[in-house]
């Protein structure tokens, strides 16, 4: 233990001069999100580079876990970690595949700000505003079960592209309404657009929603220092719990599970609190099984017990029937 007279330690003292490179994408959304980590990098003295990576072409498609369906959206900057391109690679969390690669830890959590989803649509009506039969555009078979719950007369239309070419979808009269994550209409500073934010009742988000997950290189130290600076253990705890269920039911980002875990009193270490709720569906909504529970975080390995209570939950809902209303949905 160093004595009262030793100079205090912080992390960033250890940090050794040199920019971190950060991958990004090019789209809005990506470049938002690069940006930021880079901005909070900053605050702790440390320097960035932003490394754009070209999306298209082939270098898209190289496969680097031998799977093609999942983590379309994440393996071109973990690429670009493996050739030594970058350093460090932002995800939005929902699209990050719930099987990590051994080549890469997950070194930050960031906050999370909003986890909601919400209804866009051009006069900023609420669900029953809509007229009967109005047709609302989502790809998501989680959103898409939950708004049939909501109102069975609802036509949802599959709906594709990035946030923007939605919004332009919207306004060009293709549908009367969207659902999108508030978390990514706040990153592209579209604070104004006129939209009603769900309620966790009507609407629980997907596991990992409204969260960024950085990786790096599990064996770059430097990197791995510099990004714990970031990471919130709040946030943490309820991802990897969110996470847990989706991964236990062998669900993947285009199953109809919804998941959102919250941490309680977490600076009073024997009273912190996680607790987790999360839906399965039927894509029609008619079907809904829902679990909640909660466990005492005390000053035990957090993550371990985040896990063991996404498992518990997990196994709750597949004693119930969970599996075959994934399956349908496939
Ligand atoms: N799959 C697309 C995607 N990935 C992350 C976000 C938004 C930000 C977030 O949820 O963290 C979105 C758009 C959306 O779902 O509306």
């Amino acid at each position: 233990m160093p004595g009262p007279t030793s100079p205090v330690s912080r992390p960033s003292d250890s940090i050794s001069a040199g920019e971190l490179r950060i991958a990004t994408r090019e789209s809005p959304l990506a470049m938002w999100q690069a940006r930021h980590v880079a901005a909070r990098l900053a605050e702790h003295g440390i320097a960035t580079q932003l490394v754009p990576l070209l999306s298209g072409g082939d270098t898209d498609l190289r496969p680097i876990d031998g799977t093609r369906q999942v983590g379309l959206f994440t393996k071109r900057i973990q690429q670009a970690l493996v050739d030594n391109e970058a350093d460090v690679a932002v995800h939005s969390l929902k699209d990050l595949p719930t099987q990590l690669d051994e080549r890469f830890a997950l070194a930050a959590v960031p906050p999370r700000e909003v986890v909601a989803d919400c209804l866009v649509s051009p006069a900023g009506k609420t669900l029953a505003e809509l007229p009967h039969r109005a047709r609302v555009g989502t790809g998501s078979t989680r959103r898409m079960a939950q708004l049939k719950s909501l109102r069975d007369d609802l036509v949802v239309m599959p709906i594709r592209g990035n946030v923007q070419t939605r919004l332009a979808k919207l306004h060009a009269g293709e549908f009367d309404a969207i659902v999108l994550a508030e978390a990514g209409l706040l990153r592209l500073e579209m604070d104004d657009l006129p939209r009603v934010r769900f309620s966790l009742d009507e609407m629980l988000p997907a596991p990992g929603q409204g969260a960024l997950g950085i990786e790096v290189r599990s064996d770059d130290e430097t990197a791995l220092v510099a990004l714990k600076l970031l990471d919130d253990l709040a946030t943490r705890l309820a991802v990897v719990a969110e996470r847990t269920v989706l991964a236990a039911l062998h669900g993947g980002c285009l199953a109809p599970i919804a998941a959102h875990g919250i941490v309680e009193s977490l600076a009073d270490q024997a009273a912190g609190r996680l607790t987790l709720t999360a839906v399965v569906m039927s894509t029609d909504g008619t079907k809904r099984l829902q679990e909640t529970a909660s466990c005492n975080l005390g000053a035990t390995d957090g993550e371990a017990v985040a896990v063991q209570l996404g498992t518990s939950v997990a196994e709750k809902l597949r004693a119930a029937g969970a599996e075959e209303l994934i399956q349908a949905a496939r």
